[in-house]
């Protein structure tokens, strides 16, 4: 499974202008001839002007018309980062997954809103873990900071996820943070992680994000390294490492679900 990943700045609130560039990062991404292109967070507002609420895409109108149509006529699966999406009067942060005949397959909605930041002031949170087929392979997604709960991650690899996808605006502050997360979580799932971050935008409370997008295989190897350029990235994704490392070592079989508390 060959993977592009968009690495991009966002224009804090300006919801025209971002629509723009994910545009044309979805036609450069395209010309690598990806199976998957996945995207950043909240691409469509950034995070988190003031007025999210007023410029939030309601029923995810715009996007899902945006990525539909992108994916159909190129014929790619896309894993769409995330957007704030009114649903029902209440601000969801909702990831929208598309198969390359443009079908919407499955949307995901943040599950842990980053209080520090006040997300929880603006947005309701998600409640259901979701997975996917992409091209026959089961897969997951969580957002940003749901990259902090292992436990929420290893509900999808119980779901047998191959691949989990992690759009995120992270800021660069704590990129150890991300770059280990991301690691951990490949490792202790024996999976791929494909974490998609932006980077460079400065926003009022003065986050600059670091982007660092990687794609880490089982074994916690880089097949994306991590870097803060603007750019999109491609890498390939090989399903026999998960045999292979499950062959040797696997935490499936010996984990003890009947001593732990949680
Ligand atoms: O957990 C972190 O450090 C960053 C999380 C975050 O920025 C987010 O979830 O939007």
């Amino acid at each position: 499974m060959k993977v592009a990943i968009v690495q991009t700045a966002l224009i804090q609130g300006q919801v025209a202008e971002n629509m723009q560039i994910i545009q044309d990062a979805l036609t450069e991404a395209a010309s690598a001839n990806p199976d998957v292109i996945v995207l950043p967070e909240l691409w469509n507002t950034s995070f988190l002007p003031e007025n999210v609420y007023e410029i939030a895409d309601v029923d995810g109108k715009e996007t899902r018309a945006l990525l539909s149509s992108f994916a159909k006529n190129n014929h790619v699966n896309i894993v769409g980062g995330s957007v704030a999406n009114i649903r029902e009067d209440a601000l969801f942060n909702t990831v929208f997954v598309y198969d390359r005949d443009g079908s919407e397959i499955a949307s995901y909605d943040k599950a842990h809103l980053f209080s520090p930041a006040g997300e929880d002031d603006y947005f309701a949170a998600g409640k259901d873990s979701v997975t996917f087929e992409l091209d026959g392979v089961t897969c997951g997604v969580v957002t940003c900071y749901d990259l902090r709960f292992p436990e929420w991650v290893r509900e999808l690899a119980l779901a047998d996820a191959q691949v989990v996808f992690v759009p995120a605006a992270w800021p660069a502050t704590r990129n150890v943070h991300w770059d280990i997360l991301n690691r951990a979580r490949a490792i202790e799932n024996q999976m791929y992680v494909v974490a998609v971050n932006s980077v460079g935008l400065v926003n009022p409370k003065g986050d600059v994000y670091g982007g660092h997008s990687v794609i880490i295989d089982p074994w916690g190897s880089y097949i994306v390294e991590p870097d803060d350029d603007h750019e999109i990235k491609v890498g390939e994704i090989d399903f026999d490492v998960i045999d292979g490392i499950r062959s040797k070592i696997n935490v499936f079989n010996d984990r003890r679900p009947d001593i732990y508390d949680i």
